[in-house]
């Protein structure tokens, strides 16, 4: 059995159980379980039973269910580990202002990326921001200062050198999509576009902030081909722009305005608090156990946990999923991505620009990209400061102390400003994504030379009923939030249809509703997978031969 059933008084109460709840509109209801059902785990007698379970109220819990309200079925149950919802759109307090009140800032998801050209189709996330006001400004990425350990130091001519390296990376990936080649590592494209940083720290730089910066890997561990068509479906397909989100009640107002429109308050629907140990599953149905000793039963269960809580070993399946599956999720990998917040006592460095990049004379990636909160449009007089590292980077400091990581950071800062006396931080602080046991990183990314086929297989349901979707299931947005949302979307209206059949099969109304609707997958995986194979059902909404504008 794969959980202690009964739990022992050693496990009880979980000694990880979330800390008590924060102030939401959705604050815990209250659910009795039954008592406990003494005849084992494979029994689902006793637990509480509904028609389609959600697991996860992030982005992806939360369009699913509402995709699931919206097309007639009411009767679900979101379980969720954290207190609130949103997922890893998360935010927390830090510093203080003039006044001494805490300013929130986003731990998780900053930007609403890529929101919509004129005429153009919006990203649903720049349609639900604008829906709830939330506050942002325009990333103006060419509003840029480049440094070194000698101090400023301007060779952002580097900048134009990648970027015709990047038309050529794009167009060739292109050709390898169509023509159905072997997919190969941005390094390589790079190489092949004539874009050579080898040991030159200002090109590394350079690099870091146009590749790794967003997909949160370097370009010898990312796919040309998808992490291309990423791009392209985002950036061409909505707009180019990045909206940087610094509302003081969080990013997740957006979530929790849609969750308002079919969720009322303490609806006894969302399980928060909830920590999902195993996921049991039968032909007929599916059955969760949770750390508090309580279980759920459903015909459907869609789970939404990130790629990194998949691939941990803190949550069981029973059956163990098939090996098409397992194969699937060591596969594609989860990136971890780091901001680190300074608030000093004032604003010493220019404060009129948005973004200052530093080249490390010895490491890539240490410390690259700063970004000013204090500037005109952001928090404005804020004196806050962040600096984001990913991957590697992103591992040593989660494993160092914050003392270890501020010694770190300030050094770098003082080589930028050597001219300046640069003050301590009057706080400072960092969150830790890949040791985050509801997360375990931060976002998804498409690794080199893994085909479409093994991307379905992630996408693909196991048994018939138990559904996955989320950021790292969109074969397009992967990543992005809006990847999460659409994925959810998606199997929230497939789910319901497959219900709302199952009703009309159940009084017999003799119309032939197809009762069931099963997600393609693999069984033999090819290498590459050919252009006519590309279609919404495994996930390609839209082309990925983008353009900008007329072009
Ligand atoms: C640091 C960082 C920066 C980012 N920046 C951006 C950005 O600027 N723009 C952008 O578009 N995207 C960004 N992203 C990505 C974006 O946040 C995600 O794509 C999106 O939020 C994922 O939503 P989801 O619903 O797929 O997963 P999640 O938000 O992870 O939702 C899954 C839910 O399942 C719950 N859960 C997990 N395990 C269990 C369990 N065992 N039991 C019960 N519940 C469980 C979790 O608590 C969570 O609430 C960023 C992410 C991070 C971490």
């Amino acid at each position: 059995s794969p959980v202690e059933w009964p739990p022992s008084s050693s496990s009880w109460p979980p000694a990880n159980a979330p800390p008590a709840g924060t102030a939401s509109p959705y604050s815990g209801p209250t659910y009795s379980p039954p008592p406990y059902n003494t005849t084992g785990a494979n029994s689902t007698q006793q637990c509480r039973r509904t028609e389609v379970l959600v697991l996860g109220a992030g982005v992806a819990g939360i369009t699913a269910s509402q995709a699931l309200s919206e097309n007639g079925v009411s009767d679900f149950i979101i379980v969720e580990y954290n207190s609130d919802i949103g997922g890893r759109v998360a935010h927390t307090t830090f510093g203080n202002d003039s006044n001494g009140n805490p300013y929130i800032v986003e731990l998780g998801a900053n930007w609403v990326q890529g929101i919509q050209s004129p005429g153009g189709p919006s990203n649903p996330i720049w349609t639900l921001a604008q829906k709830y006001n939330v506050t942002n400004t325009y990333s103006n990425y060419s509003d840029i200062l480049t440094y070194d350990q000698t101090g400023y130091n301007d060779y952002s001519v580097l900048l134009n050198d990648y970027e015709d390296a990047y038309a050529t990376l794009e167009q060739d990936a292109g050709t390898i999509l169509t023509e159905n080649l072997q997919d190969r590592s941005v390094r390589t494209g790079l190489s092949l576009s004539n874009w050579n940083p080898a040991r030159d720290a200002q090109k590394q730089a350079v690099e870091w902030w146009e590749w790794d910066w967003e997909f949160a890997f370097p370009p010898e561990e990312s796919s040309q081909v998808f992490g291309i068509v990423n791009y392209n479906t985002t950036f061409y397909q909505f707009s180019e722009d990045n909206n940087y989100v610094f509302d003081q009640r969080g990013f997740n107002t957006f979530i929790k305005g849609e969750a308002s429109t079919f969720l009322s308050p303490d609806d006894p629907r969302l399980l928060l608090n909830t920590i999902v140990t195993n996921i049991s599953y039968t032909p007929d149905s599916v059955t969760v156990y949770n750390e508090d000793g309580t279980c759920l039963t459903a015909a459907h269960a869609i789970c939404t946990f990130s790629l990194g809580v998949l691939q941990s070993n803190t949550l069981t399946f029973s059956p163990p999923l098939p090996n098409w599956k397992q194969t699937s999720l060591a596969s594609f990998a989860m990136g971890t991505y780091t901001k680190i917040f300074l608030q000093f006592p004032t604003t010493f460095w220019p404060v009129d620009t948005q973004f200052l990049l530093y080249a490390s004379p010895t490491t890539r990636g240490y410390y690259p990209v700063w970004q000013s909160l204090s500037t005109p449009g952001f928090l404005e007089g804020s004196n806050i400061l962040f600096v984001t590292v990913v991957d590697q980077q992103s591992y040593t400091v989660e494993a160092q102390t914050d003392a270890q990581t501020q010694v770190q950071v300030m050094t770098v800062l003082r080589e930028m400003f050597p001219n300046i006396t640069v003050p301590e931080p009057v706080a400072f602080m960092y969150p830790r994504w890949a040791s985050t046991p509801w997360a375990y990183g931060s976002y998804s990314n498409w690794p080199v030379g893994t085909s479409l086929a093994m991307h379905q297989n992630l996408r693909a349901n196991v048994g018939g009923n138990l559904w996955f979707a989320g950021e790292a299931t969109s074969s397009e947005y992967f990543g992005f939030l809006h990847g999460a949302y659409f994925e959810g979307k998606e199997v929230g209206t497939r789910i319901a249809e497959v219900v709302v059949g199952e009703r009309s099969c159940a009084v017999g109304n003799g119309t032939g509703v197809q009762c069931g609707d099963g997600e393609v997958y693999y069984e033999v995986l090819h290498g590459t997978t050919p252009v006519e194979e590309y279609g919404i059902r495994n996930g390609w909404d839209v082309t990925s031969f983008q353009t900008v504008g007329d072009v």
